[in-house]
């Protein structure tokens, strides 16, 4: 979502008088009967101004798209970043602003054109006063807006029609690692509220299938029953994305968090993610080299007898990754109502 740049009541009206001035002065060289050019020019001065600062407050509304319109995730997205209510609150601010600054126009512009020419400047300026009166009471909007600008500029861009993979497993695991390894580029990255690191987001072609890989830090990587409702709703957010959670093991334990509690993160990502399929995966095998001499990680790869064995960081195990998610389906969300 590209908002423009979004002004200041006392910007939007000096630029809408500034040129209401211009077109006035343009009017005054023009050859007009005597008894009509004092109207003309300050009909032309309020209907100017009028324009200019409509056709600003509708590049803004038309730069946002409706809101129920979007995907849910994004509507998930703006309400935890800047708050979907107060959004509409202000677009319909300025709609309503919008609106009567269509009927100012029209009401000053008849008043200029009906009236003796004496009275064109009173009007003129009535007309003026109203307008920033008008301006004035959205300056809270559009206040608002300017802060929705900043907070939605970087917006992640997701692909709605591809598979979705979204990865967990505690910080130092290897998530970012393993998501170069399987995208080969750079992932895009984009922010994601209430992590300081921003979504990191990877595509893979397989078989004509376009797979996007997400990564949260933050989000994911940390035990669920510490999340606040924030968080807890940039996690819905992404249960309404994901066709299949990468959540993966770093088997070394070098990441700092024990096997065990690293058991501990993926059942609550389980219960959170109920509907969705996981893949299973132990990192850092370089590290470990043989599960069957480890006896602390034994128990933990006994629970699965799917898990898939790795090493990101030299690209061990990653066409293994790459096969089973030829098995991903993509889940079929045929209303959004559904989640709600
Ligand atoms: N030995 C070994 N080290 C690895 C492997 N994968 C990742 N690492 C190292 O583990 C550390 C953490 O890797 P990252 O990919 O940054 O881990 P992350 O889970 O993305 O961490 P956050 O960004 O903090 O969430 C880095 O120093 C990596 O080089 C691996 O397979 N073997």
């Amino acid at each position: 979502m590209m908002i423009p740049t979004i002004p200041t009541p006392d910007e939007l009206l000096d630029k809408g008088f500034r040129r209401g001035k211009k077109a006035a002065d343009l009017m005054r060289t023009q050859k007009i009967p005597k008894h009509l050019k004092g109207k003309k020019i300050e009909e032309t001065r309020v209907v100017t101004s009028c324009q200019v600062i409509k056709d600003k407050l509708k590049s803004i509304l038309d730069s946002v798209p409706e809101i129920e319109e979007l995907p849910m995730f994004y509507q998930d997205y703006i309400d935890i970043t800047v708050g979907v209510d107060d959004m509409k609150q202000a677009l319909g601010a300025l709609n309503w602003a919008y609106g009567i600054i269509t009927q100012l126009e029209k009401e000053y512009g008849a008043k200029i054109r009906k009236n003796p020419s004496e009275r064109a400047t009173s009007f003129q300026k009535q007309a003026y006063g109203r307008l920033a009166s008008v301006v004035n009471k959205i300056k809270k909007d559009l206040d608002f807006l300017d802060f929705a600008k900043a907070n939605l500029r970087n917006m992640p861009t997701i692909d709605f029609d591809a598979t979705t993979i979204v990865i967990a497993g505690f910080p130092n695991v290897g998530k970012s690692t393993l998501l170069k390894q399987l995208s080969g580029a750079d992932p895009q990255v984009a922010n994601y509220p209430f992590t300081t690191k921003g979504i990191q987001i990877g595509h893979v072609e397989r078989h004509w299938k376009h797979i996007q890989i997400i990564d949260t830090p933050g989000l994911l990587d940390r035990p669920v029953l510490e999340m606040n409702d924030i968080e807890l709703n940039a996690m819905v957010a992404l249960e309404h994305l994901a066709d299949t959670i990468l959540f993966i093991f770093d088997a070394s334990e070098t990441c700092g968090f024990s096997l065990e509690s690293q058991y501990n993160l993926l059942k609550q990502i389980e219960q959170v993610f109920s509907e969705i399929p996981i893949i299973y995966l132990f990192n850092k095998m370089d590290i470990v080299k043989d599960v069957e001499d480890q006896e602390y990680i034994k128990p933990y790869v006994d629970e699965f007898d799917d898990a898939i064995f790795i090493s990101a960081i030299d690209g061990e195990g990653i066409e293994k990754i790459s096969k089973k998610f030829d098995t991903i389906k993509k889940i079929e969300r045929e209303s959004e109502d559904d989640f709600y």
